[in-house]
């Protein structure tokens, strides 16, 4: 079989633990049989952009490049985190379209282009990921690269006339041509990127996922929701209740239920949509005040970056808000912590947690809610809150599935969790459990390059 070649601009190298789904995701592609992992190192360096590092764990080779300060601010901080991600998730009003970030973000393609070349062979299999890469195929073309190449797009595919409200739209997004197969998380968005080819981008939509790009190139797109290794977490999660933090976590509840929230922080996690639907719960279920706490733990995510920042301020002031409003000396209703937790331990929370909650305003997947459902306990399973604009709700269907911007319409799914019958739960757990069993990680991981390597 052909070497597998991963590129993404987060690597988990190893001994990191890095909050996101992608590099969650990848790992345990990588693990089965091994290849070469290439991204970003982490670092934004003094000096010149370009120094190359190594290490190799297992059958996994890791090659990482230093990025400099200048480059590392225009390609990640800003045209991939201030233009591209806000337009991906449908949010136009907060794209910020700058030329020197665009600038930045082709030369660091480049660069990755310039180091990764020399390192392929003819017979590999090349799988590109994400919206920072998105013209690294064509570029690696360019210098003579001949193998399969592959790209995943992590985040959902907005409307066309969004994408086509970006300056330069086709210069960016018809470089996805020079692609053999691009995955995408949902058949919607496989749609969304048809209507655009066929509209804006001056290509072709024929039969059975392919396409033809204006020159005739044909290449093909299809939906592969991407999934967690739902085994390994299920016996983490078993284990994970021997651990400190879990124990303290339930002792601290004090026979209370507890709703769990699991996020990076990022307006796109629909976060003060949430916290105000808790605190719409608190206000109109007096009845049942006092008896559910919620933990929401977000991590600072691109905290670099000023939209990111002013929601850090905004959930403060939320926070404390409803705590001012409904806590009682012995008890604080919402639990707002900015730490990062090990995967495994967050297993242990999971299973903790009699709700989860998992409400964003659009998330290409989101593997928190897969993850919940896999860390259930199978005889007394929790209740997953999902919003209907991630993509996990496409799979997911026996969740309590709800508009994030429909307040009240948390605040009930949030009553109908915390009192509903234990069969019932089962009955809902059981079905999501069946699916991601069938549809795990593995099975991901094999139906895209299957398809990639059919091509
Ligand atoms: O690398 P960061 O800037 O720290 O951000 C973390 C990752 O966030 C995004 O994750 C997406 O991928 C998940 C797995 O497919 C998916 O479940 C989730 O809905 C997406 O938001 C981003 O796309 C990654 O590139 C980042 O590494
Ligand atoms: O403190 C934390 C918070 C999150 N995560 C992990 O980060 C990933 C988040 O992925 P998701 O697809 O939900 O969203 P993304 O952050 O990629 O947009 C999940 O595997 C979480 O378990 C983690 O390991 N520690």
């Amino acid at each position: 079989m052909s070497r597998l070649v991963v590129v993404s601009n987060r690597v988990a190298v190893p001994g990191e633990n890095r909050a996101g789904g992608l590099a969650v995701a990848l790992h345990a592609a990588l693990q089965e049989n091994g290849g070469l992992w290439f991204g970003w190192s982490g670092r934004a360096v003094r000096g010149e952009s370009g120094a190359v590092h190594e290490q190799t764990e297992g059958d996994i080779r890791y090659v990482t490049l230093d990025i400099n300060r200048r480059d590392f601010d225009a390609y990640y901080n800003g045209f991939a985190n201030r233009t591209l991600w806000p337009l991906l998730h449908f949010r136009l009003d907060l794209v910020d379209y700058d030329r020197d970030t665009r600038e930045g973000y082709a030369r660091v393609n480049a660069l990755f282009a310039d180091k990764l070349a020399p390192q392929l062979r003819d017979s590999d299999t090349l799988w590109i990921h994400d919206y920072h890469l998105i013209p690294l195929a064509a570029l690696l073309r360019e210098r003579g690269v001949a193998c399969r190449m592959g790209f995943f797009l992590h985040v959902p595919m907005p409307s066309s006339d969004l994408l086509a409200a970006m300056p330069n739209h086709t210069r960016l997004f018809s470089s996805l041509y020079a692609y053999d197969l691009i995955g995408m998380q949902t058949q919607r968005d496989v749609e969304r990127f048809q209507d655009y080819v066929r509209l804006f981008g001056g290509g072709r939509v024929l039969n059975d996922g392919w396409m033809e790009a204006p020159g005739g190139r044909r290449f093909r797109a299809g939906a592969y929701p991407i999934s967690i290794d739902t085994e390994t977490i299920a016996t983490q999660a078993r284990a994970a209740v021997t651990k400190t933090a879990v124990k303290d976590l339930r002792a601290s509840l004090d026979g209370r239920a507890l709703a769990i929230g699991v996020d990076r922080l990022d307006y796109s996690k629909g976060l003060p949509e949430r916290f105000r639907g808790f605190e719409r719960y608190l206000e109109t279920r007096r009845e049942q005040r006092g008896k559910l706490t919620y933990l929401q733990i977000a991590p600072v995510s691109r905290g670099e970056v000023s939209e990111y920042q002013q929601l850090r301020q905004e959930l403060e002031q939320i926070a404390g808000h409803v705590n001012g409003a409904y806590a009682e000396p012995e008890w604080t209703p919402l639990r707002y912590v900015n730490r990062n937790f090990a995967h495994a331990t967050l297993t242990g929370f999971y299973r903790s947690a009699r709700i989860g909650l998992v409400t964003p305003l659009r998330d290409g997947m989101n593997l928190v809610a897969k993850e919940y459902i896999a860390s259930q306990d199978p005889d007394d399973p929790g209740v997953l809150v999902l919003s209907l604009l991630a993509g996990a709700a496409y799979e997911l269907k026996d969740a309590l599935l709800v508009n994030p911007h429909d307040l009240d319409g948390v605040a009930d799914a949030i009553a109908v969790a915390a009192t509903m019958p234990r069969d019932q739960r089962i009955e809902r757990w059981r079905s999501m459990m069946d699916h991601l069993r069938r549809y795990d990680i593995h099975a991901w991981r094999r139906s895209y390059l299957e398809d990639l390597r059919a091509l």
